[in-house]
């Protein structure tokens, strides 16, 4: 079975405030990038295997697909062997849930293909476990959702809108821009604000930490914002992807060459559509 596990944007994040667990209430309007997916090629096997192609994912049970596997197999009791390769194509680190795509379509496929003995509800407490942003890939491909990241919810319809995505060569730690959120400050002449948008706001509240120690991020979405092809400009999740809404899709190669030129040099790019009503 040849599966495909797209990244996600949030559109909005709100921290709302850290719980007692150690975690943050958050809300959020997260969407799939159809067009930017990893691939899982899952076979039954004599015995387990996995391989994946990218430097600096661990091939060992750390990785988001193993630990899916295991858990899979610890509530279904299976005996079945499976091998498992992946074809990384989402940049991990990057706050577009590369890792976490994988996890929740790992559990989907094993699911599937072991004749569906976990339910929906069960599967998603599953993912839960497996991480908070794992969840939202087993419902729908724009939600809203709260909680940790384990509560899902219709929202209001969003249009499918063409987009750039741009990353710098670091990543960022998740765990670091929570614990920095609550005491972060902002930079002096940096746009955080919400930018309306016509089904909503985009914000993001980690915008404030992230950029904090990474200011080349606030000088690239300053950077965006300035460009008559964009509408608007954020950070993805907990960063180090920015991404813009644009005017029209055809301005994407003028904005990404753009960027490579006056910004940075070494920029990961990709351009597409977000899911949505289109
Ligand atoms: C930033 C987002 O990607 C936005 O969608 C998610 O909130 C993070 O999802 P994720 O990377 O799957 O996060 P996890 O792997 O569950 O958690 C990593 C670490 O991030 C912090 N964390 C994560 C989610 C959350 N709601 N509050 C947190 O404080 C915790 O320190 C946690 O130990
Ligand atoms: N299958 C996987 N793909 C990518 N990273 C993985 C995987 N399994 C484990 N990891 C580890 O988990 C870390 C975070 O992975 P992931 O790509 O989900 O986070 P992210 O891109 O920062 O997304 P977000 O910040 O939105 O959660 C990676 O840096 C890597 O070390």
């Amino acid at each position: 079975m040849i599966v495909e596990a797209p990244a996600k944007l949030n559109l909005s994040l709100r921290v709302l405030r850290r719980r007692g667990d150690g975690f943050h209430d958050i809300e959020s309007i997260m969407v799939r990038l159809p067009g930017l997916h990893d691939e899982l090629e899952i076979q039954a096997a004599e015995n387990d295997g996995f391989s994946c192609d990218a430097p600096g994912v661990p091939t060992d049970g750390s990785n988001l697909v193993v630990k899916a596997l295991n858990l899979f197999r610890r509530e279904t009791g299976s005996t079945d062997s499976w091998n498992i390769r992946l074809t990384k194509r989402v940049p991990h680190g990057a706050g577009l849930g590369g890792g976490s795509s994988d996890a929740a379509f790992t559990l989907q496929a094993l699911n599937e293909l072991s004749g569906n003995p976990v339910e929906n509800e069960r599967l998603l407490e599953i993912a839960g476990a497996l991480g908070s942003d794992v969840p939202f890939f087993l419902g729908e491909e724009v939600a809203k959702v709260s909680g940790r990241g384990e509560k899902l919810a219709v929202c209001e319809p969003v249009p499918a809108m063409p987009v750039v995505l741009l990353k710098p060569s670091f990543g960022v730690s998740t765990p670091g821009a929570y614990k920095a959120w609550k005491d972060s400050t902002e930079i002096p002449g940096i746009a955080y604000g919400s930018q309306a948008m016509p089904w909503g706001d985009l914000v993001n509240d980690l915008e404030r930490p992230v950029f904090a120690k990474h200011r080349m991020l606030a000088e690239m979405k300053m950077w965006l914002l300035e460009r008559p092809e964009v509408n608007a400009a954020i950070m993805s999740g907990s960063g180090s992807t920015m991404f813009a809404v644009l005017e029209s899709p055809d301005d994407a190669s003028t904005v990404v060459g753009g960027a490579l030129r006056e910004v940075d040099p070494t920029l990961w790019s990709w351009s597409g559509w977000t899911a949505g009503v289109r």
